[in-house]
């Protein structure tokens, strides 16, 4: 019933919870006195004695004792306001350093829908196991003994009858944990599932309205929902059929207990005062137990939420990767590099190749023959890579990512923009670049006649950049990377999706690069390649080819195949555009 590990992840809650819990005492007592002291006046009106005195002498003591009474349930309120923030500041930093940890790696272990979820919605379910159940806990632990404590000098029979009815709550919550446990993972299971589809389908929507396959997907999410909500009625169902069952062990405690009091009463061996007191607290006995049954079935909500972030703040960074770059990155030399990112499914298979200094190199390979692959563990995306990538002598993946970034640039074929000016855009490549720089990348990639006629460098972008078109998103994605000006450039298809001028455009600024730095070109468009110093032709994962344009051309192999069938398919284009 109890997390120790939540417990453990956020200390400074832990002092919170106490105060409440102590509060949450000191009330009980107030309650207690309240009641003694009404209890006594009814006693004395009834014998007839009660004097004015007397009736100063209790509602005054009874108006202070509400008067605390109403002071610690603020203050319990307060800490439990302070016990909630904390818990929700700790478990997001956690949660967001972690992130910070795995890097580009974070989405091989979990999605961005089921992150967004756990950290938001997951992280407020947990707000209540700290901020209500935990103290709630621990006083419904505190207050059956203490009000038995008090009871039993006045009527021992009926104190022990309110006693022994009060752990049957407690047995009740946990006889449904156990179904509740394998409930809660299944409702979770089914909301971050919902959650990917959503998200996949929002971002997909153009496409699918593009195929008219919106019908389709409207009608497989409608199935999801359903299952999430006969799911969520489970839920509720399980939840309130928990509280009517404590309910019922509650309210026949207290009525046994109260009916035990009523005949010692008439017995004549219990006082008026004992049996007021016993009838108005018997409820007391069972109702901070009947409170934590019905957070706790919120709070296990928020622990198999806590299951699911603990897994993410389990995963195992990969603590080898500190080393700086001491000397040169080059030459990079790959040896027997195998790579899958299933177990026993190679992507990348004894794959040998070498960047030298200064060399433009090409990888081509038809579509999913793992060029991407082999970019992605060339820039530390996956370094869980058996055989060798030294980069002068060290070793890749031992190498820390900004100490690698420092000499490197990655584009890929659909570049981060985010919202916000050109200019703000451009600084991220280089935060030193003065206007006359940009404008020089601006003008090197063809885009500042455009940029100048949308207002200069204060020109905003939508987020995404969406109010650009996709040739113009990747040339200021290319001129961000000339700003950043480093030794080593991957372009991983930056000239795919978009139009001629485009691509020419950045066809001959990774041209002009050439002369000035190390390049590594994956593309499938061979025409791009024939100016590479080397090819490397991927097939399946493995290696197929590799030499110079002219070398594979003689050679007339799976390269020169696909040279030729792909200048013969842009010849048949030409002559239709030009018919
Ligand atoms: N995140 C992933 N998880 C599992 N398998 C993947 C993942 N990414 C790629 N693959 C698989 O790895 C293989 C190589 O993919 P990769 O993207 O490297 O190919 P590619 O040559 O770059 O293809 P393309 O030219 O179409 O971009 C494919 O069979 C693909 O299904």
């Amino acid at each position: 019933m109890i997390k120790k590990r939540l417990l453990k992840e956020v200390p400074s809650a832990r002092k919170y919870v106490w105060y409440q819990v102590g509060l949450q005492w000191v009330s009980l007592l107030a309650n207690a006195g309240i009641l003694f002291l009404a209890a006594e006046q009814i006693q004395r009106a009834g014998q007839g004695v009660l004097t004015h005195g007397d009736l100063g002498y209790g509602f005054g003591g009874m108006l202070v004792l509400i008067g605390l009474k109403m002071l610690c349930a603020s203050r319990v309120q307060y800490y439990s306001h302070l016990a909630s923030c904390t818990v929700k500041n700790q478990l997001r930093y956690a949660i967001y350093d972690k992130l910070l940890h795995l890097k580009q790696n974070y989405q091989a272990y979990v999605s961005t829908s089921e992150l967004v979820q756990l950290s938001v919605e997951g992280i407020d379910q947990l707000e209540i196991y700290f901020g209500r159940y935990l103290p709630q806990f621990f006083y419904s632990m505190l207050a059956p003994i203490t009000l038995f404590v008090m009871l039993v000098w006045i009527e021992w029979k009926s104190a022990l009858v309110l006693l022994i009815f009060v752990p049957l709550i407690p047995i009740s919550i946990i006889a449904v944990q156990k179904f509740a446990k394998r409930l809660l993972s299944r409702y979770w299971g089914a909301y971050t599932d919902l959650g990917d589809s959503f998200l996949d389908n929002l971002q997909g929507l153009t496409t699918l309205k593009i195929y008219q396959a919106d019908e389709w997907k409207h009608h497989e999410m409608n199935k999801e929902a359903e299952q999430f909500r006969r799911i969520t009625m489970k839920v509720l169902t399980m939840q309130l059929n928990s509280v009517s069952v404590m309910d019922m062990i509650a309210y026949g405690g207290a009525a046994l207990g109260c009916i035990t009091a009523a005949f010692a009463y008439i017995n004549g061996s219990l006082s008026l005062v004992g049996v007021l007191l016993i009838i108005l607290l018997s409820s007391e006995f069972f109702l901070p137990l009947r409170l934590l049954g019905s957070y706790f079935h919120i709070a296990m909500n928020g622990m198999t939420a806590s299951d699911k972030i603990f897994r993410i703040l389990d995963i195992q960074e990969d603590k080898a990767s500190t080393d700086s770059l001491t000397d040169s990155l080059f030459p990079i030399h790959v040896e027997n590099l195998q790579y899958g990112y299933l177990k026993d499914q190679d992507v990348l298979k004894k794959i040998h190749l070498d960047i030298p200094k200064g060399t433009f190199i090409g990888v081509c390979g038809v579509s999913g023959s793992g060029k991407s692959t082999l970019a992605k563990v060339l820039c530390g995306m996956r370094k869980d890579y058996r055989g060798h990538i030294t980069c002068g002598k060290q070793e890749r993946s031992k190498i820390e990512d900004a100490s690698f970034w420092k000499s490197a640039c990655y584009v890929g074929h659909q570049g981060f923009i985010a919202k916000g000016t050109v200019k703000e855009n451009l600084l991220m490549g280089n935060e030193y670049a003065n206007d006359d720089a940009m404008w020089r990348a601006l003008k090197q990639v063809r885009l500042d006649a455009f940029i100048q006629s949308q207002g200069g460098l204060d020109t905003e972008l939508e987020e995404g950049g969406a109010n650009f078109s996709g040739g113009q998103r990747q040339r200021l994605v290319l001129a961000r990377a000339l700003l950043k000006d480093c030794v080593f450039y991957i372009f991983d298809e930056a000239t795919s999706n978009i139009d001629s001028e485009s691509e020419q455009a950045i066809l001959d600024v990774i041209q002009e690069l050439r002369s000035k730095k190390t390049i590594f070109m994956i593309t499938h468009r061979l025409r791009a390649m024939t100016e590479c110093d080397h090819i490397y032709l991927l097939d399946n994962g493995a290696l197929q080819e590799s030499g110079s344009h002219q070398a594979l051309m003689k050679k007339r192999g799976k390269y020169y195949e696909l040279y030729s069938a792909q200048q013969e398919l842009e010849m048949i284009r030409g002559g239709e555009r030009y018919a």
